[in-house]
């Protein structure tokens, strides 16, 4: 049931009071930014003692192996309980069949082995797609122009198992196919995986906020056409929820609205509807109009990039991933 305000009529009420000073708007907040809530995506590709910038994220870089372990003591140090790893793959590494994305030993599982090793306490995210090992840049598997569901849902499944076998702990499903949850949370039952988690992009829109994001990861050469037949359509919301409920339904422990801010409308709904462990991605397209406009001057880029968390947390999330994790955390922690 709503909550029924009761205010007095002015001047025994003024609402003014209570946002005088510091001290009495800290004690009437009502959502706080904490470490907690953060898990960082970070990209990684190979080679040895090296990083790339992205010039369409500044501040962000790709990361060899080696430099992604250091990442991951950083992200301990912080406190921050999560990163997520995204791997560059050269257009030579990328194949119709996407084979790559399921070998034990492909550069997103060797990473995830070494940071397990490294850094044992710190959670490891995982992404299932294919888009990183597709000729066609796809997330699925495309057969004569369609990206066909099954089959790739198969794939995903593969993929799934081997980055459980490489020490993911959680499983992150940004493909948007039907019936993936499912297939792979009765997969990593089967293969003795039962304490990995599933955070499912269940609400993951057509975005075009995602554009720095294929560069980063030498996705936007490579994608032929659009996402629109598997991703949502940003007009909907009712379809979302659907989404989310689906997914819960098959197993997912987690679920994730993506991108992040324009979407806030749905993060709220997801979590009074469902009250599941929701995420949002502020993706890198908002990375980068918040660095952007901070590096020309015409924001303050630190306090948009605050507020900007605490509307997540406002809008229902129990965490973000963002690019901002290590310097947000830096802020926090200060
Ligand atoms: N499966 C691909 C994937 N996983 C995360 C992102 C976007 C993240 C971001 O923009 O920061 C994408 C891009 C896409 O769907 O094309």
């Amino acid at each position: 049931m709503p909550l029924t305000p009761i205010t007095a009529p002015f001047p025994a009420t003024r609402l003014r009071r209570l946002r005088r000073t510091a001290a009495l708007r800290g004690l009437v907040a009502e959502n706080v930014l904490s470490v907690n809530d953060l898990i960082w995506p970070i990209f990684v590709m190979e080679g040895e003692n090296d990083a790339h910038p992205i010039p369409s994220m500044p501040g962000v870089s790709r990361l060899t192996l080696d430099r992604a372990v250091v990442a991951a003591k950083e992200a301990r140090d912080l406190g921050i309980p999560a990163v997520c790893i995204f791997p560059y793959t050269q257009a030579s590494a990328r194949t119709e069949d996407c084979a790559l994305a399921w070998s034990p030993d492909n550069l997103s599982n060797r990473v995830t082995a070494a940071i397990k090793s490294a850094v044992p306490e710190l959670a490891i995210m995982t992404d299932v797609a294919l888009d990183p090992y597709n000729a066609n840049g796809h997330d699925g598997i495309v057969r004569d122009g369609v990206i066909v569901n099954d089959e790739t849902v198969d794939a995903l499944v593969k993929m799934t198992l081997a980055q459980a076998a490489a020490g993911a702990d959680i499983i992150g499903p940004s493909d948007m196919m039907d019936g993936r949850i499912g297939a792979m949370r009765h997969a990593l039952e089967a293969d003795g995986f039962q304490d990995v988690a599933i955070l499912s992009y269940s609400a993951k829109y057509a975005s075009a906020f995602y554009g720095p994001f294929r560069d980063a990861v030498g996705a936007s050469g490579a994608l032929v056409g659009d996402k629109k037949t598997y991703q949502m359509n940003p007009a909907n919301a009712e379809e979302a929820l659907r989404l989310v409920a689906r997914d819960l339904s098959e197993g997912a422990d987690m679920v994730m609205v993506k991108p992040g801010l324009p979407y806030l409308d749905i993060c709220r709904r997801v979590k009074d509807q469902f009250g599941a462990p929701t995420y949002a991605y502020q993706v890198s397209g908002e990375y980068a109009m918040i660095t952007g406009a901070g590096a020309n001057g015409w924001i303050n880029e630190e306090q948009v990039m605050m507020e900007s968390l605490m509307a997540f947390k406002r809008a229902g999330c129990d965490g973000i991933l963002t690019y901002f994790a290590p310097r947000v955390a830096r802020l926090l922690n200060a």
